[in-house]
């Protein structure tokens, strides 16, 4: 489109105003904040970042094809551009506005689902896609693990891309004529825009616990950020899950219609929906696993559904999953059936060794905050025979009040605890390994039940083959299993160590080191 319908849309006056006579000439086809990916045609957003300012970047993006730039009085200030300028007090709350005017405002020809909460986004976006393509929708998926088009999977780099990139994606689903696009919205996301320009049909709450302090000053700032999906700007509808007292919070804020949910009478109160264990509900006797029943209490109708995944967490997720399908218009009888079908979520309470004779159970999970290592060594604990071995760390750059609490949450829970490295990025290992073994040791200290052992494991493939060697293993009918289960990595494919990203895969360092101590016998 022409630069100056462009700037005439997003707004005149005061803080939008292009420079240069020329300017309203030019064609736009494509936005890009980052001049590394710029095609030709494009408008680059040179923004004030974290870091440095994207002015900087100016010639790199047009000799890369930019055919305008949009930018602040900063910018502008040390910026030659041969190419029209657009100027606004805060280009990050424009640039929604502009993605979504240039990609044709694809989410309109979409039904959005968006999904934010500390624990659980990733999960339960698996499951409301899953369910909707087993309803026979053609369905998008953007977070933490891949982005999904159709068939078409692309590794993702953020859990919520940029609004730039947002939009051209949601553009590619529509060009493939998908019906519904499920996402992951973060709270970087809702501070930073990222997601503005999309209005969601129904934006779904999981919890809120302790993370990102780094980047949000308190639990209230982290808080009102999630909150903003809630508004009319943001979202049509919503489906909170009150089970903690940030999510009652919401249900009383929320400015958009919104329906509650417990999994829980005691956590509940006076929630909309109850999840019940499905023994309770049904008295059947062959009540399958997972099987629980969300019950609407105004009207007692009842949602018969099965969570696939372990864990009572997992009820939650898969409850919101149900009511999110319900509130998108699908009756309750394809819900059911929708849901029936089990979802395959990468790296989460992955089963990479179901554990017998011939080595421990091995579990990878994506527990990465104090409430996730909890819930995670909670569930696990219900089905560990033996001796529950937690291996985890704490990443680097990021939240340093969480380290200590994720030991504690840990020792809590698991009787060995291997404390490792997860990304350290630009920090030192051995000091972020140390944060978490005091809070482990605390937790101990201050006469928790759990862990008996609390190692420093080094390296993390040192550290998961040292937990494996540590696992009985069960020979007879009534040998305890161990459970090993490495926590706070999942899917992820790479570990950042010094602003390096070296291969690295859980998985395949827990069927590696399965494999030696295997052919070594060290365990039987
Ligand atoms: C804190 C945060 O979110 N920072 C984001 C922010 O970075 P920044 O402001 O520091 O950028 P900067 O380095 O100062 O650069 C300024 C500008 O110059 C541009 N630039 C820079 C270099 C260059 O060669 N060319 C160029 O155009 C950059 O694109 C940027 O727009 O803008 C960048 C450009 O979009 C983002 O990549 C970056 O995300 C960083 C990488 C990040 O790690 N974000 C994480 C914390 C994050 O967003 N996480 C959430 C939550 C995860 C979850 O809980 O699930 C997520 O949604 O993933
Ligand atoms: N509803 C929940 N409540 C508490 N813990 C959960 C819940 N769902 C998942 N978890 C735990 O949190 C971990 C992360 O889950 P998931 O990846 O679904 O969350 P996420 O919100 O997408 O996280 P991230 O923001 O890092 O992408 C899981 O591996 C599990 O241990
Ligand atoms: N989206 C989360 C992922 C954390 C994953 C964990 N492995 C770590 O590196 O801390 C974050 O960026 O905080
Ligand atoms: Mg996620």
């Amino acid at each position: 489109m022409l630069l100056r319908d462009l700037t005439a849309r997003i707004g005149t006056g005061s803080s939008v105003r292009a420079a240069g006579p020329e300017a309203g000439d030019v064609l736009v086809t494509g936005v890009t904040l980052d001049s590394r990916s710029v095609l030709p045609g494009d408008l680059y957003a040179a923004l004030p970042g974290f870091n440095l300012h994207g002015a900087r970047f100016v010639a790199d993006a047009v000799a890369a094809g930019a055919v305008a730039v949009l930018t602040d009085p900063d910018g502008l200030a040390d910026l030659s551009s041969s190419v029209p300028v657009v100027v606004a007090d805060d280009p990050r709350s424009v640039l929604g506005a502009v993605a979504a005017e240039v990609y044709g405002h694809p989410s309109e020809g979409l039904t959005m689902v968006g999904i934010t909460g500390t624990n659980g986004k990733t999960t339960t976006a698996y499951l409301v896609e899953s369910a909707l393509r087993a309803h026979g929708q053609r369905t998008g998926l953007i977070g933490t693990v891949e982005t999904r088009i159709g068939d078409e999977r692309i590794e993702s780099v953020r859990t919520t891309p940029e609004a730039t990139d947002l939009h051209a994606l949601l553009g590619l689903m529509r060009e493939r004529d998908l019906d519904a696009c499920v996402m992951e919205v973060s709270s970087h996301a809702l501070e930073l825009r990222r997601v503005d320009g999309v209005v969601y049909d129904v934006a779904l709450f999981t919890n809120l616990s302790q993370d990102h302090l780094d980047f949000h000053a308190s639990m209230d700032d982290y808080f009102a950020a999630k909150a903003s999906l809630f508004t009319p700007q943001r979202s049509r509808s919503a489906v909170v899950c009150v089970d903690d007292a940030w999510g009652r919070r919401l249900a009383t804020e929320a400015t958009v219609p919104t329906v509650t949910l417990a999994t829980s009478e005691e956590a509940g109160g006076d929630a909309d929906w109850v999840a019940e264990r499905a023994e309770r509900a049904e008295q059947t006797e062959q009540t399958q696993q997972g099987a629980f029943s969300l019950r609407e209490r105004s009207t007692g109708r009842v949602l018969r559904l099965v969570s696939h995944l372990p864990g009572h967490f997992n009820v939650a997720n898969t409850a919101l999953a149900a009511l999110a399908l319900l509130g998108i218009g699908l009756a309750p009888t394809e819900v059911e059936a929708a849901m029936s079908v089990a979802p395959d979520v990468p790296g989460r309470m992955e089963v990479v060794a179901s554990g017998g004779p011939e080595g421990p159970r091995c579990v990878v999970d994506f527990a990465h905050t104090p409430d996730a290592v909890d819930a995670a060594l909670a569930a696990l604990r219900e089905s560990t025979t033996g001796r529950l071995i937690a291996v985890l760390g704490a990443g680097g750059d990021r939240d340093r009040g969480k380290r200590p609490a994720m030991g504690a949450a840990a020792a809590r829970q698991a009787d060995v605890v291997v404390v490792t490295d997860d990304n350290p990025r630009s920090e030192d290992p051995a000091e972020i390994r140390a944060a978490v073994i005091a809070g482990a040791r605390e937790a101990v200290r201050d006469g928790a039940p759990g862990a008996t052992e609390i190692i420093d494991g080094g390296p993390r493939s040192s550290a998961i083959a040292e937990a494996i060697a540590l696992a009985v293993v069960g020979t007879g009918e009534d040998r305890p299993v161990d459970t090993v289960v490495v926590l706070g990595k999942g899917h992820e494919k790479g570990q950042e160590i010094r602003g390096v990203k070296h291969p690295f895969d859980d998985r395949d360092a827990v069927r590696a080191a399965l494999a030696a101590v295997t052919s070594s016998g060290v365990t039987s």
